[in-house]
C-alpha cells in the first residue's frame, strides 16, 4: 500500500492549528502545532512529533500580530517537517460553505472566488482559511488543496431549525442557519461511537467552547440544530463575540448612535463577548485568575448562555442521552463544567466532582441519567480523513 502525506491548516478565531500525518490504511498524525493567542500580546508557537517537542516559543507580538503573519511561521515550520517527503494533499478547514458547498472537494480557482463571497459572513475565519489555500499552494504547488467546510455538518438540519422568521425569498437566497464548528462534531461523534456507542445512537449535546463556541443537538450522529446561524456570531457568547443579541440593538447602534456598519461589525465581532464583559481579557484562562467583579460577571454571562442554550437543546431533542464538552474551554475549564452540570439534576446530571477536576473522558457519577464526557476535539484528524478520503478516490467527490 502506498505511503501518502498529508498536511491539514486550521485557522481558528484566535489560533492557527496543522498537523502532518502519514496516510497508508487511514491518517496517523506525525507531527502537530498550533500559533495560539493571535489577537492577544502573546502568540505562541509550539509544535511536536510523537518523540520530540519541535518548537515551544513566544512570538514577537510585534511580528506575528496576526494570521497571515502566523501563517508565514505556520509554512515554514511545515516545509521543514515534511523534510523530503512528497505532501500529496493539503487540507483546510473553510469555515463557511454556503448553501453550494456541502462536501469536502478539491478547491479550484473557481471555488476560491465563490468561497471569498463569503468572507462577510465570516470575518475572523474565512480571509484567513482562504490565505492558507492560497499560501499552501505556493509552498506545496504538487499537492492536491481540499477544503473542509465547518457549516457542511450542519446541513441535515430539519427546515425549522434551518430557518429564521423572515420573509421566504430569503431563505431562497441563503439567509439560515448553517452552524459551525461541524469538523469538530464531526470528530466528536466519530471518538463518542468508539468510547461510549449506545451514548453515541442516543440524543447528545455537544457544546464546542473555544475561542469560538458554539453547541450542538445531534441525533442519530447527525446536527438537528445549532446554537450558530447564518454567521459565527449568533448563540453563546464568545472570546471577543457577542452571541445571541436583539437585532434591535443593532438597529440602534447604527441610526441612533450613528455608528457606521464597519465599526458595528469591528465592536460585535472584536469587542465584545467575554473580553467586552470583562475589559479584560478574551482568555478564559486570564478571567479565572483574575479578582475583579467584571471577570467575574464575564464569566457569569458565558455559564448563563451555555446554561439557557443547553436548556434549548434539551427540548431540540426531547431530551438528552449524553452531553460532550471540548474546544479550549471545555476540555480545560473544570470550573466552567461544573457550574454548567450543577444546576441540571433535575434534568439527570451528577457529575463526579473528582472526574471533573482531573477532565477525565467520563466525568459524570455511575448514577448519572445523563453521561457527560470530555473529548479533546480534532479537527485536524477529521480533515485528514476526508482529504484521504478525496485522494483515495483521486480527487473525485
Ligand atoms: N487551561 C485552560 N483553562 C481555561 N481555558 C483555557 C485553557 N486552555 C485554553 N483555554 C481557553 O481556550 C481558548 C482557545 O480555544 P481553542 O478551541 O483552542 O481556540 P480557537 O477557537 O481559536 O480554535 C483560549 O482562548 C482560552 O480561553
Ligand atoms: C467558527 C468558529 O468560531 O471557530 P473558532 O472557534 O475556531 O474560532
Ligand atoms: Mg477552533
Amino acid at each position: 500500500m502506498t505511503m501518502r502525506h498529508i498536511l491539514t491548516l486550521n485557522a481558528g478565531s484566535s489560533s492557527i492549528k496543522f498537523a502532518l500525518f502519514e496516510d497508508a490504511a487511514g491518517p496517523v498524525e506525525i507531527l502537530r502545532g498550533q500559533v495560539e493567542g493571535l489577537g492577544t500580546a502573546t502568540p505562541h508557537l509550539e509544535a511536536r512529533s510523537s518523540s520530540r517537542i519541535l518548537a515551544d516559543e513566544r512570538l514577537d507580538p510585534e511580528r506575528a500580530t496576526d494570521h497571515e503573519a502566523a501563517l508565514t511561521v505556520v509554512i515554514d515550520v511545515l516545509q521543514r517537517a515534511a523534510g523530503r517527503a512528497t505532501v500529496d494533499a493539503i487540507g483546510h478547514r473553510i469555515v463557511h460553505g454556503g448553501l453550494a458547498f456541502t462536501r469536502p472537494i478539491v478547491v479550484a480557482d473557481e471555488d476560491l472566488t465563490r468561497l471569498e463571497a463569503l468572507n462577510p459572513l465570516a470575518p475572523l475565519h474565512q480571509p484567513h482559511n482562504l490565505s492558507g489555500v492560497r499560501a499552501a499552494h505556493r509552498a506545496f504547488p504538487g499537492a492536491l488543496q481540499v477544503a473542509c467546510f465547518d457549516t457542511a455538518f450542519h446541513r441535515s438540519h430539519p427546515w425549522v431549525n434551518d430557518t429564521y422568521a423572515l420573509p421566504r425569498e430569503l431563505y431562497e437566497q441563503g439567509v439560515r442557519r448553517y452552524g459551525f464548528h461541524g469538523l469538530s462534531y464531526e470528530y466528536v461523534i466519530s471518538r463518542l461511537q468508539e468510547i461510549a456507542p449506545q451514548a453515541e445512537k442516543g440524543r447528545v449535546v455537544v457544546m464546542h467552547l473555544g475561542n469560538g463556541a458554539s453547541m450542538c443537538a445531534i441525533r442519530d450522529g447527525r446536527s438537528i440544530g445549532s446554537s450558530m446561524g447564518f454567521t459565527a456570531l449568533d448563540g453563546l457568547p464568545m472570546g471577543t463575540r457577542c452571541g445571541q443579541l436583539d437585532p434591535g440593538v443593532v438597529l440602534y447602534l447604527l441610526q441612533e448612535k450613528r455608528m457606521t456598519a464597519a465599526a458595528v461589525t469591528d465592536l460585535l465581532y472584536n469587542h465584545s463577548g467575554l473580553k467586552g464583559l470583562s475589559g479584560l481579557s478574551q482568555d478564559m484562562r486570564e478571567l479565572e485568575a483574575a479578582d475583579t467583579p467584571e471577570a467575574r460577571q464575564a464569566v457569569d454571562y458565558f455559564v448563563d448562555r451555555i446554561r439557557r442554550e443547553l436548556g434549548a437543546m434539551a427540548a431540540v431533542l426531547s431530551g438528552v442521552d449524553a452531553i460532550v464538552f471540548c474546544g479550549g474551554i471545555g476540555e480545560h475549564a473544570w470550573r466552567v463544567r461544573e457550574r454548567v452540570c450543577r444546576d441540571f439534576e433535575w434534568l439527570g446530571i451528577a457529575l463526579d466532582a473528582r472526574r471533573n477536576r482531573a477532565s477525565e473522558t467520563v466525568i459524570s457519577s455511575e448514577g448519572s441519567d445523563i453521561s457527560v464526557f470530555v473529548i479533546n476535539t480534532n479537527e485536524e484528524l477529521m480533515i485528514a480523513r476526508h482529504t484521504a478520503q478525496l485522494l483515495a478516490a483521486g480527487g473525485k467527490t
